[in-house]
């Protein structure tokens, strides 16, 4: 694997990018009415435009050598054909075999996966369908009303993401609830408004030691063994989703009501596995697969299409153009869509703990920029809160515009007023306004003389800002499916390129270790001096603190 910043097509676009520096994107879609037929596409029932970035045929072909340069063709097949990718842990990344609907084998280390992939959807199906209908009861004979998924990062942010987005097709009279934080505050204002009897925990963990969950799931299990009268009752209130069977036993959960997944999927790609359990349960089993077959549908697109029409690629080539040639720190995901609430929060994790890397595979110093910083809030509520800097800010900031044609809820024309804002952001973003429209604009409001031109810059847009819209009919499950499955791909993409491991983690590990030696020293009554002045600072501020309250 090579260093992408010499591929002669990543120094051809440097000086194409100095061309384009010169170039107001208002001009180039003056000049070619067929831009947007150009520069959009459809995959899987998304259509992503494309063409408000600033971009040219030149600019898309480069990029798409730069690909070819990588050998992503190559690392595409190498990832689905279940080669162990992540060299760092040794591991294939196969998530996309839990979605796997070919039919195919899919083999690690010479064994199909799929029997193993397909036995746990079989008994997810058979538990969620008892829980939903009131087979399965609780201790005391109860039906079960609420869930309660303990778990953090992508053991976390995936149930919560999806679950909020799918919330229209939770039609079984269950509740969830989400409990991440080591925060005592959240599991107990959690435990506050469920009942004992009729509710469910499920203790959600890849490795089964992640401590914030091994702390909240033992306080879970203590409230309920103390509400309920006896550890009898932990059986029919207490299931696990883990690759770690012995911790589990370990910690008191039978492996009847443990729900498996492997080393082969990565946290923040775990949502297909049993890692959905929450969803199933909240949508059923079929609604399930049908978001399982929307990320199907796009593995297929991804794998066949070529690369200069394949969404996912197109949208990390973008990226890339924004991230390495034109210095934009951060990414925005804009979804008009209240359903993916938390979608940019998933996406925070999914790329930035994928792509935050800054050694290359061969262990040497990366010589580009690598993953930028990704956030968003659903629009219009962003508009009224950080577009100002979007649109007059110094820095530039690409952004993606999510929106459906179709709400779940028409209501009067309300949607279409969603639709107009989202439209009307990426056109002000891309158009911007000059300091002749808006002084027209002045003079049209009555203005005059030294006032006028006191306010004229402040008026201007300096528009040329990046953006791309993913148009989908409605926010279905497999739609959602296509969605999630088309940034992970996106993130895969990037990765090749910059020749960085997207599924390793070691970055989240240093301060983890340390945390260990402070809690020790916060539980002490000795005063603390072995860390530097700040931490010792810190940590003796609040013994005096806690001593004087
Ligand atoms: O699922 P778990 O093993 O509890 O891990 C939960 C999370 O912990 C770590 O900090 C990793 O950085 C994440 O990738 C992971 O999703």
């Amino acid at each position: 694997m090579s260093d992408c910043t010499q591929f002669p097509a990543w120094k051809e676009l440097r000086d194409h990018k100095r061309d384009m520096a010169k170039i107001q994107m208002r001009f180039l879609f003056a000049e070619d009415p067929k831009r947007f037929k150009r520069f959009s596409m459809d995959a899987v029932g998304i259509l992503l435009d494309y063409s408000k970035n600033r971009i040219t045929n030149t600019t898309m072909r480069l990029l798409t050598q730069i690909a070819l340069d990588a050998e992503l063709p190559n690392a595409i097949e190498a990832m689905f054909g279940g080669e162990k990718i992540n060299r760092t842990e040794g591991r294939a990344v196969l998530h996309t075999a839990l979605r796997n609907q070919s039919g195919n084998p899919v083999l690690v280390d010479g064994e199909d996966v799929m029997p193993l992939v397909r036995g746990v959807l079989a008994r997810m199906r058979a538990f969620t369908d008892a829980v939903r209908s009131g087979e399965w009861l609780g201790h005391t004979g109860k039906r079960i009303t609420d869930i309660v998924n303990i778990g953090i990062g992508g053991s976390d942010l995936g149930p919560v993401m999806v679950t909020q987005a799918l919330t229209y097709y939770a039609q079984a009279g269950l509740k969830a609830h989400f409990v991440s934080n080591v925060d005592p505050s959240q599991m107990m204002e959690t435990l506050a408004v469920v009942n004992p009897e009729t509710t469910l925990f499920i203790v959600a963990s890849k490795t089964f030691s992640t401590p914030e969950t091994l702390l909240n799931a033992q306080a879970a299990r203590r409230w309920l063994v103390k509400q309920l009268g006896t550890e009898k009752a932990v059986a029919k209130h207490f299931v696990a989703v883990s690759t770690n069977t012995k911790k589990v036993q370990a910690f008191g959960i039978d492996t009847a009501n443990m729900f498996e997944f492997w080393d082969w999927v990565g946290g923040r790609y775990s949502i297909w596995s049993a890692v959905g359990l929450p969803v199933a349960l909240m949508i059923g089993m079929d609604n399930f697969e049908e978001l399982q077959a929307g990320g199907y549908a796009m593995d297929e697109h991804f794998r066949s299409a070529p690369l200069e029409k394949n969404m996912p690629v197109i949208m990390a080539l973008l990226g890339i153009w924004h991230n390495d040639f034109w210095n934009a720190d951060s990414h925005a995901v804009f979804p008009y869509d209240q359903y993916l609430g938390r979608f940019p929060a998933y996406l925070q994790q999914l790329d930035m703990e994928s792509n935050g890397k800054s050694v290359t595979f061969d262990g040497k110093q990366v010589h580009c920029q690598t993953g930028p910083i990704i956030w968003g809030e659903p629009g219009c509520n962003g508009q009224h809160a950080f577009f100002q800097l979007v649109h007059q800010g110094t820095r530039l900031v690409p952004a993606d515009f999510l929106v459906a044609v179709e709400s779940h809820h028409p209501v009067e024309h309300q949607h279409e007023v969603l639709l107009s804002n989202c439209f009307a952001q990426t056109k002000a973003l891309m158009r911007g306004k000059t300091r002749d429209e808006a002084r027209v604009e002045l003079i049209r409001a009555g203005m005059t003389g030294d006032s006028l031109e006191a306010l004229l810059p402040h008026k201007v847009f300096p528009g040329n800002r990046p953006s791309s819209t993913l148009l989908y009919r409605k926010l279905t499950p497999r739609t959602l499916g296509s969605l999630i499955a088309l940034y992970e791909h996106k993130v895969f993409v990037q990765g090749v390129i910059w020749n960085i491991n997207s599924f390793d983690q070691w970055g989240v590990e240093l301060g983890k270790q340390l945390a260990g030696a402070i809690e020790s020293g916060l539980l002490s009554d000795e005063r603390v001096t072995e860390h530097d002045s700040s931490t010792n600072g810190l940590m003796n501020a609040c013994k005096r603190m806690r001593a004087s309250s």
